[in-house]
């Protein structure tokens, strides 16, 4: 059995970055940057009044009068120069006029017809935000990041109405064995519900994927061929079940059959063990225990970690904290453990009180998981441990 860290530099090695597709920005929320995007000016494009009030020419101090001689409102700048003794009536956001120094904002001043008059109380600063304080034309945004609604809205300032970003991969989903049936049916008395295929699709969708769930794959050679064929096309094929060592575990047989090249099979992990990579024509195929917590877990630890990569974030494991452990906990065994845990409030992490991987409903109440390395030494209670935060 290969360590975690070993299976995935495998899974890396699996994934080459999806091509790039170029979309608007009202359809890029979430999707990956690819190229970094250029501004196209300067932001603000001219120096700019930080306040409602007066642009001034002239020495700004309680009592000194202005003239007032126009008025510059946002988008629709004053024509003409503010000459020392003048002022122009401003507007946030309006093009402070040539030959204005300061904004002085409206409270501190009393106006009397045409002449303004500053009063005692004035502030300072000079309330004028200068052209490119935000940004240059020219400046970049770089690349590789996932989009989120500020890089959106940076990237409209900048005058850039499309961006170039990674295409979303295609994951097939394929659930296998005789004894499920979909959510809704009626299930004889030895059936059970097929769930994993559900939290999976969520999970890919939520790192940027489409996903598809094919028809349920009956634990036979003809059926779980079919269902092997409607996955064509996709960038990564998920298959849950069948993969342990019973005589109705066909997954990596039929697999093998149809051409695919193993990475390997079987990982020193708990839960998720029999854990399978690797190719099956140009999809990258991921071959995950049926237990529903196992096959969540090496969704969030294998996954996850190869959707981002695919669309071009690189290669990395899900990031790990540290938390105080809330309770002792034995040595560990040889397998890595990913314990299901909650993380409370004081920031102290404690395990749900079975780590049995067909547990559902624990790992629904669980927002960590827990990791302790292979052969990890008794652990106390208060030592910090690293965990998985499970946000998705
Ligand atoms: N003799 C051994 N038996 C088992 C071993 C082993 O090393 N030697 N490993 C155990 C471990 S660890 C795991 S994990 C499971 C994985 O087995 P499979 O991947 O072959 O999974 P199945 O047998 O098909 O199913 C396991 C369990 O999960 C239920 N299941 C399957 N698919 C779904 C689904 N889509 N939604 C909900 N539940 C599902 C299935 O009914 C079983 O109860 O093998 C151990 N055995
Ligand atoms: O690896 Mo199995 O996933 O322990 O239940």
């Amino acid at each position: 059995m290969i360590t975690v860290e070993e299976a995935l530099a495998q899974v890396f090695a699996l994934t080459d970055p999806m091509p790039t597709e170029d979309v608007a920005l009202a359809h890029a929320a979430g999707r990956v940057l690819r190229a970094p995007v250029r501004a196209k000016r300067d932001q603000p494009p001219f120096a700019a009044s930080a306040m409602d009030g007066y642009a001034v020419a002239g020495p700004v101090a309680g009592g000194q009068s202005f003239a007032v001689i126009g008025e510059a409102a946002a988008g629709h700048a004053f024509d003409g120069r503010v000459s020392t003794g003048q002022a122009v009536r401003i507007f946030t956001g309006a093009p402070v006029p040539e030959g204005a120094t300061h904004v002085v904002i409206q409270e501190d001043v009393a106006r009397d017809g045409d002449t303004i008059i500053l009063l005692d109380s004035l502030g300072d600063g000079p309330n004028i935000r200068p052209q490119g304080q935000d940004f240059r034309a020219g400046d970049q945004l770089s690349a590789p990041r996932r989009l989120r609604g500020v890089d959106l809205g940076l990237i409209a300032s900048m005058n850039c109405a499309d961006v170039t970003v990674s295409r979303r991969p295609d994951v097939a989903i394929i659930a296998t064995g005789d004894e499920l049936v979909m959510p809704g049916e009626n299930p004889r008395a030895d059936q059970i519900i097929a769930s994993n295929a559900f939290a999976l699709k969520a999970m890919a969708e939520a790192e940027g994927a489409t996903a598809r769930i094919l028809p349920i794959a009956r634990d036979t050679e003809a059926s779980l061929r079919t269902v092997f064929d409607l996955a064509q096309g996709a960038d990564m094929i998920v298959t849950i079940g069948g993969a342990s060592v019973g005589d109705h575990d066909l997954v990596g047989p039929v697999a093998d059959a149809l051409g695919a090249e193993r990475a390997f099979y079987k990982v020193a992990l708990r839960p998720g063990k029999p854990l399978m990579a690797g190719r099956l024509g140009r999809a990258m195929l991921l071959g995950l225990p049926g237990n529903p917590v196992s096959s969540i877990v090496c969704a969030h630890l294998f996954m996850r970690p190869a959707l981002r990569a695919l669309q071009g974030l690189g290669q990395y494991p899900l990031p790990t904290a540290s938390a105080a452990l809330a309770c002792d906990l034995p040595q560990n065994g040889p397998r890595a453990h990913y314990m299901r845990a909650t993380l409370g409030p004081g920031r102290s992490i404690e395990p749900v009180p079975s780590q049995d991987s067909a547990l559902l409903s624990l790992l629904a109440q669980a927002n960590a998981l827990l990791v302790r390395p292979a052969h990890d030494g008794p652990r106390r209670e208060g030592e910090q441990m690293r965990y998985i935060a499970l946000d998705l």
